[in-house]
Formats: structure tokens, C-alpha cells, sequence
């Protein structure tokens, strides 16, 4: 569903705001790589409630809970270990959904699912506990950033492997030059745009 025109203002008006709030270092944590810090928005109020606002006017245009089935809305938020747990939870909350988390191999107890993938700068195991989403659940992945697109391919792995569907992925920022939307299915959406 299209935004309405006084959405799509505050959307602006947020987005706009949420670029001041971060900070680049270069050759972090590697030589070559530009890094991008998140965190000075959450060490600012104002900041950290605009980004889960930003969300959450987004997700619910596009993924509206109806009164008759399929009921659509959103089910389950899942948050990339480690970033994508600062505001996956809180976003979950306004949206009335579940927060499961994906988390590096070896953190998890009980069974789970697991994936390896390599990102911007190295490689590494995701897993998701195996009945943490029920069947058929309607799943919107999290997470701050996407580079190369490794990560969030991998989530969206176990999540098809536990049995839910991901409706859309939403990340704060997308490095757009690494192309890593193209390796995932489901619609993609991110807030800002960075390092073109
Ligand atoms: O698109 P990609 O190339 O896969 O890169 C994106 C991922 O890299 C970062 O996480 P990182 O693995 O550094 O973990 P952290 O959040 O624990 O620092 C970032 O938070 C994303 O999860
Ligand atoms: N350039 C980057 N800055 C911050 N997080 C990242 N994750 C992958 N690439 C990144």
C-alpha cells in the first residue's frame, strides 16, 4: 500500500535526520574498508526513536494486518546477531510481532538450523533455533546493514529452512556499490543509501 503524502513527509523528515547520525572510519576493520557506525544513534534518544519510527510507518503501509485471511501483517521480526538486536526487538514491540534472533554459530541452545556465509570483510556461521518460527509465518528480516548481501541471504536460509516466509528485508543502511540486494529473493527496503 502507498504511503500517504503526510507519511511519506515524516519518513523524509526521518531519514534526513538518521544520516547526520552516522559516523565513518576508514580502513575498519580492515584495510580498504570504510566503515559505517551506527551507534551514535543510540546514544541519542531522539535518533534511536526515529529509526524505529522510520520502520515502522514503512512496514506497516506495506505489509498492513487485514481482518480476513490471509491477515497478512507480520508475524515474526528476525535480528542479524549483532546490530540487527539493537532495534529488532523494540521494532518487533510496535508491530505487535515476535522478535527471534539469528545469532553466530555456538551461541544458540536446542536445535538449530545453520549456514555459512561470507560478508563484506570475512566469512562466518549463522543459526536459528529450529522451532523458533512456526510454519507459514510472515517474516521480516532486520538488520543495520547490507553489504555484499552474504549475511542476510544466509537469514533468509534458515528462515525458508524453519518453514516461514520472508515477506521483506529492511536495513537501515545498503552499500550500494557491493550490489547485495541482488542476492536475495524477497523485496528489499532500506532507509539510506551510502558509499555510491
Ligand atoms: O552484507 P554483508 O557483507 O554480509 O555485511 C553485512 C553484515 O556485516 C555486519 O555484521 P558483522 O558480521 O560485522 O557483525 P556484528 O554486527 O556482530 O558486528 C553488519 O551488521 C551486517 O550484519
Ligand atoms: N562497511 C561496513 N560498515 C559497517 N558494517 C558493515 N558490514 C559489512 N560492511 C560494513
Amino acid at each position: 500500500m502507498p504511503l500517504t503524502p503526510e507519511a511519506a513527509e515524516e519518513l523524509h523528515e526521518l531519514t534526513t535526520r538518521l544520516r547526520g547520525g552516522l559516523k565513518q572510519y576508514p580502513d575498519f576493520p580492515k584495510p580498504g574498508i570504510l566503515f559505517e557506525d551506527i551507534l551514535p544513534i543510540f546514544a541519542t534518544p531522539s535518533l534511536h526513536d526515529a529509526l524505529l519510527r522510520a520502520l515502522e510507518i514503512h512496514i506497516t503501509a506495506q505489509h498492513p494486518p487485514t481482518l480476513t485471511p490471509p491477515f497478512a501483517g507480520v508475524d515474526v521480526v528476525v535480528g542479524l546477531e549483532a546490530r540487527g538486536f539493537l532495534f529488532g526487538p523494540s521494532l518487533a514491540l510496535r508491530l505487535g510481532a515476535a522478535f527471534v534472533p539469528v545469532r553466530k554459530a555456538g551461541k544458540l541452545p536446542g536445535e538449530c538450523v545453520k549456514v555459512g556465509y561470507q560478508k563484506e570483510y570475512g566469512e562466518d556461521f549463522f543459526e536459528m533455533q529450529r522451532g523458533a518460527i512456526k510454519e507459514g509465518s510472515r517474516v521480516v528480516i532486520v538488520d543495520d546493514i547490507i553489504a555484499t548481501g552474504g549475511s542476510a541471504e544466509a537469514a533468509e536460509m534458515l528462515v525458508t529452512m524453519c518453514g516461514g516466509t520472508v515477506v521483506e528485508f529492511c536495513f537501515l543502511m545498503e552499500l550500494g556499490f557491493l550490489k547485495g540486494r541482488s542476492k536475495l529473493t524477497a523485496p528489499v527496503y532500506t532507509l539510506l543509501t551510502g558509499q555510491e
